[in-house]
């Protein structure tokens, strides 16, 4: 049985449990489970805090976790990230009142509060710059205003809440995060954990693709599909296939959804018609 660790709480919980899902696991049914066994596929999911994960994966008890990059930096647990998931994607910064630093150097002598002491005071000490860190479990905003630190280090996504706090970014992003699955550094296993580790993973893989790709068709003249084929070259070669109508072909590829309409729009000035787009539920590459 495969032993996974899930977010419980926070902005990993939710997308972590619907990747899941669509991965075609088991997920609990309600919030208050701390653990469920999912005997079809063989694995056992632990929900656990966020920031416990890596600590957890380093000690072996767990085989792999999902949590974000900054919170396994954070730990400096030896776990290390082995699948990017493109969710609670966020860059870590500096930020204040307007007027109190504008470069990394300005720090110095100052109080930092933040929720991520490990990733701060190494930054800081690689950098060179002697300040002082004081940690606070969340709304580190707030701190400022408080009176408790001249600066906050924490997690930025969309800027609102620094916005609302009238505070703003200074210096370079210290780093960008997303959630990630992560295993034990140089993790020994038996043959059997490795292939469910990679059969996991292909599941994974295969709704982060099915996320990002559509299937699209479409006829056109023979003579046009070379164009069109540049246009739609697929993840290896797209499929063509004769139509009963002479000269023409049908054509059929994956392309990136973000770039669907407008390969569409080509396709059909280059003569192609009859273009459809379909969603991929599921798939392994
Ligand atoms: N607004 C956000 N947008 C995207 N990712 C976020 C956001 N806030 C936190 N994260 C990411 O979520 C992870 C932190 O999860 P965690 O559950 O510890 O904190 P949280 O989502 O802020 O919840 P809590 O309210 O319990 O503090 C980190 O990887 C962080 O980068
Ligand atoms: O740039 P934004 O889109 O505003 O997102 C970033 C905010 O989201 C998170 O806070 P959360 O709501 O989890 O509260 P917390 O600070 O108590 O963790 C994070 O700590 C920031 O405060
Ligand atoms: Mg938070």
């Amino acid at each position: 049985m495969l032993r996974i660790a899930v977010p419980n709480k926070g902005s990993l919980s939710g997308p972590a449990g619907e990747m899941l899902h669509e991965a075609g696991y088991q997920q609990r049914r309600e919030a208050k489970e701390l653990r469920i066994v999912d005997p079809e596929n063989e694995v056992e999911f632990f929900y656990l805090r966020p920031r416990d994960i890596a600590i957890y994966v380093s000690s072996g008890r767990l085989d792999i976790g999902i949590t974000g990059r900054d919170l396994l930096i954070d730990s400096a647990a030896d776990a290390e990230e082995i699948l990017p998931l493109g969710f609670a994607r966020s860059t870590f910064r500096f930020a204040t009142k307007p007027g109190t630093a504008t470069s990394i150097e300005d720090l110095a002598g100052m109080t930092v509060a933040t929720s991520y002491e490990g990733i701060v005071a190494k930054y800081l000490a690689d950098q060179g710059i002697d300040a002082s860190v004081v940690h606070l479990d969340g709304a580190v905003e707030t701190a400022i205003e408080l009176g408790v630190a001249e600066v906050i280090a924490d997690v930025v996504e969309t800027g609102t809440s620094l916005r609302n706090a009238g505070l703003e970014v200074f210096g370079e992003p210290i780093m960008k995060s997303e959630a990630a699955v992560i295993r034990r550094s140089g993790a020994e296993t038996s043959e059997d954990t490795e292939r469910k580790v990679q059969q996991f993973l292909r599941r994974l893989q295969g709704v982060l693709v099915a996320r990002t790709y559509v299937m699209m068709d479409y006829d056109c003249r023979v003579e046009q599909l070379e164009k069109a084929v540049a246009l739609t070259p697929g993840l290896e070669s797209p499929t063509v296939s004769p139509l009963h109508n002479e000269g023409w072909v049908a054509v059929r590829a994956m392309v990136p959804s973000k770039e669907a309409q407008r390969i569409m729009d080509d396709l059909y000035d280059i003569g192609a018609r009859a273009i459809l787009t379909t969603a991929i539920h599921a798939c392994r590459l």
